[in-house]
């Protein structure tokens, strides 16, 4: 494996009971924002879940910054030098966001020393210094969510996965969050989950888009857009161009399953 390859899937297979949310799925990520894209259902928590070692693959090889993680032993050395943002997380409410952060920066092992230093930073970094000693049940769904993007930072990961980071900002913090993001991408592979084209026309510099638990198009931002071709309503902002491509890299991947379904007719 390069070693400048933080993730390496091959045959990853994911079962819920009968669902096959990630079939058989190939993929490789470098350093970079990767945005992670998809219809409802496609895989892609199914997909963060296993890179976060929090769900185990139901088959399939996962390559983790040069570890196996399907290995118990290199899984637990591994966990370290990443950071997760869930979907949805859990805190104790009378918890501060300081010691929110500084819990996490504690289960990461990141030594005490630095740990003060390191969970200030990290809420400095999510613009949530002047409430760093609020209690996490008084802070607004927007807080929280930023409050769970210092944990997942505290570490200073090398693989930062993100499952929805922008759901409930407003959008002066969505603005802010994508610098962020920029910013955290060119010392860190970070594959962002979202819905939000606008996140990916700002913030990412490569695509990976899932369908049906299969890679549908992998490719730069830019190679994406191309894909969609010039604008027919005179739209021309990024992020139109953005969805455009999404929109026909989604009926290519498509269009063969459909031309068998036809033949078959
Ligand atoms: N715990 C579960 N039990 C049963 N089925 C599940 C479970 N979790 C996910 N699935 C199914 O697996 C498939 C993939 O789900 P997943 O949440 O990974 O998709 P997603 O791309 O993140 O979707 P969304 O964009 O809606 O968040 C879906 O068909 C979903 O219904």
């Amino acid at each position: 494996m390069n070693p400048s390859t933080a993730v390496a899937v091959s045959g990853l297979t994911v079962r819920h009971r009968r669902t096959v949310a990630l079939d058989r799925l190939d993929l490789t990520l470098g350093p970079g924002v990767h945005g992670l894209l998809g219809p409802n259902g496609a895989g892609k928590t199914s997909l963060i879940r296993v890179l976060a070692t929090v769900a185990a693959p139901s088959s399939g090889r996962v390559e983790l910054l040069g570890a196996d993680a399907t290995s118990h032993r290199e899984r637990t050395a591994v966990r370290r030098r990443l950071g997760y943002l869930p979907q949805e997380f859990g805190y104790y409410p009378a918890f501060t966001v300081r010691e929110f952060v500084a819990y996490v920066a504690w289960l990461k092992e990141v030594p005490a020393g630095r740990v003060p230093e390191a969970v200030e930073r990290a809420v400095r970094q999510v613009g949530l210094a002047d409430r760093i000693d609020a209690r996490m049940k008084t802070l607004s769904g927007g807080m929280v969510r930023r409050a769970g993007i210092a944990q997942a930072i505290v570490n200073e990961p090398e693989l930062l996965l993100l499952d929805e980071p922008t759901a409930g900002l407003d959008p002066e913090q969505r603005v802010d969050f994508r610098a962020l993001l920029r910013e955290l991408g060119t010392e860190a592979t970070v594959v962002v989950s979202t819905h939000l084209v606008e996140d990916v026309a700002a913030a990412c510099t490569d695509v990976a888009l899932i369908e049906s638990g299969r890679l549908a198009f992998q490719g730069t931002t830019a190679e994406l857009t191309v894909l969609g071709g010039e604008s027919a309503d005179g739209d021309d902002s990024t992020t139109h161009a953005v969805e455009r491509g999404y929109t026909a890299a989604l009926r290519a991947h498509r269009a063969p399953a459909r031309d068998a379904k036809e033949a078959l007719r």
